[in-house]
């Protein structure tokens, strides 16, 4: 097969993943901070303090709209999602740890899907 189509399965491969790993960060239990966007109204300091907002329903609806390139697109988002919130919230708190717990196991299910 030509490059051209090579680059075109890769990125087939690469969305199916981030599809497989959309529907389990979303299912992992402590994916409860992260299923829907912040409500910026109702938590004084988050819209001044966190410059890009994502969640994973975000992710999902981009995903729909076909928004990611590739599964490296796909990642940075995500990781958005966990870097937010070390950003405002203590690592001895229930919604820190819950960040760190799914950033370890995304990590963790990427790699191993890649490897
Ligand atoms: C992913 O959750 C966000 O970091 C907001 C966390 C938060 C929301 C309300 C509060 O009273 C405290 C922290």
């Amino acid at each position: 097969c030509t490059k051209k189509a090579k680059m075109a399965k890769d990125n087939t491969n690469g969305l199916a993943m981030c599809r497989v790993l959309l529907a389990e960060l979303e299912a992992h239990q402590d994916a409860w901070p992260f299923l829907t966007p912040v409500n910026h109204k109702a938590v004084p300091g988050y819209r001044k303090v966190i410059k890009k907002p994502m969640d994973f329903s975000t992710i999902r609806e981009k995903l729909a709209n076909n928004q990611y390139l590739n599964l490296e697109t796909f990642i940075i988002d995500v990781n958005l999602v966990f870097d937010n919130c070390e950003k405002f919230n203590e690592d001895d708190s229930e919604i820190g740890r819950a960040g760190h717990n799914m950033r370890r196991f995304f990590d963790e299910r990427w790699t191993e899907l890649l490897m």
